[in-house]
């Protein structure tokens, strides 16, 4: 079992506007996220967020962070949100456990001491995304089946955007500190999320790729200011850090789906800036 934690530093905009395609991806691409018996993590100094994979296989997997984060227990002074996008697993939170097939996701709360993560079927693991906020108060935890929530349904086939967008921790599911995560599933033929692109300079946000037409899909995710674009290509199961200042947009060469998590000064979705398309570059 490997247990790993990358730090990832945060960039003012002008840091990243000479950077090389081997530097945008050392600074804001997590490559790998889901390997067989482990826990795999970055803590990106944007916002604080942690986030990653945890795939376990025989034996049960907890998250421990005690000296990294200097509390008592990961959760003492966080909160934790995550979708499982593998084959079916068990959660237990504090003794009470819980089956997560593919697609369920789970609100644990701050002061939560022990989130155990297994897997049904360890040839087919569970794979759980993990995204972990600074928090100051208790919300009761809370699993969230992508069956209970009614999915936004922007986009069209005309415009190459048509997706269903699945709130899992939002208001209108369970109430969280500054934690939102959601999951988003393009129409077969679609290809591209959030066009017009914007920004919140009160929240950044991380999107995780996966699901994927076929192995040679890729997805190409553009972020940087409105007016200074970088682009990353990516594989399936792989993630990128936005920090609040970039937009934050993707296209690919087949059907996709992607987990959005963020945080920051608000949990109010439609706070975004909407960037005018004539001042893309
Ligand atoms: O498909 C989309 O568009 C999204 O899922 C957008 C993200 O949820 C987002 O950027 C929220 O701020
Ligand atoms: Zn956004």
């Amino acid at each position: 079992m490997t247990f790993k934690m990358e730090t990832k530093y945060a960039h003012a905009p002008k840091d990243i506007e000479h950077y090389s395609t081997a530097e945008m991806r050392e600074e804001f691409l997590m490559e790998k996220i889901f390997n067989p018996g482990d826990v795999l993590l970055t803590y990106t100094m944007n916002d604080r967020l942690i986030f990653g994979g945890v795939t376990p296989t025989i034996e049960p997997l907890e998250i421990i962070l005690n000296s990294e984060l200097g509390v008592n227990f990961f959760l003492e002074r966080r909160e934790l949100g995550f979708i499982n996008i593998g084959g079916a697993g068990y959660v237990t939170v504090d003794g009470k456990k819980d089956l997560m097939n593919k697609q369920d996701g789970y609100y644990v709360s701050m002061g939560t001491q022990h989130v155990i993560f297994e897997s049904v079927d360890v040839n087919n693991p569970a794979k759980f995304y993990v995204a972990s906020a600074p928090a100051h108060k208790v919300y009761p935890s809370k699993k969230i089946a992508i069956e209970d929530i009614t999915p936004l349904t922007p986009g069209d086939q005309e415009h190459m955007n048509k997706r269903k967008i699945y709130q899992y921790i939002h208001p209108n599911q369970v109430e969280a500190n500054q934690l939102q995560m959601g999951y988003t599933v393009l129409a077969n033929g679609s290809s591209w999320n959030t066009m017009p692109a914007h920004t919140h300079m009160r929240r950044m946000e991380t999107y995780m790729y996966f699901d994927f037409a076929d192995k040679d899909t890729r997805a190409m995710h553009i972020m940087g200011t409105p007016d200074e674009t970088k682009h990353i290509f990516l594989e399936s199961e792989q993630a990128v850090t936005n920090p609040s200042w970039s937009i934050h947009s993707g296209v690919a060469t087949g059907s996709y789906t992607f987990i959005w998590a963020m945080c920051g000064e608000n949990i109010t979705y439609d706070d975004m800036d909407h960037v005018d398309m004539h001042n893309l570059k």
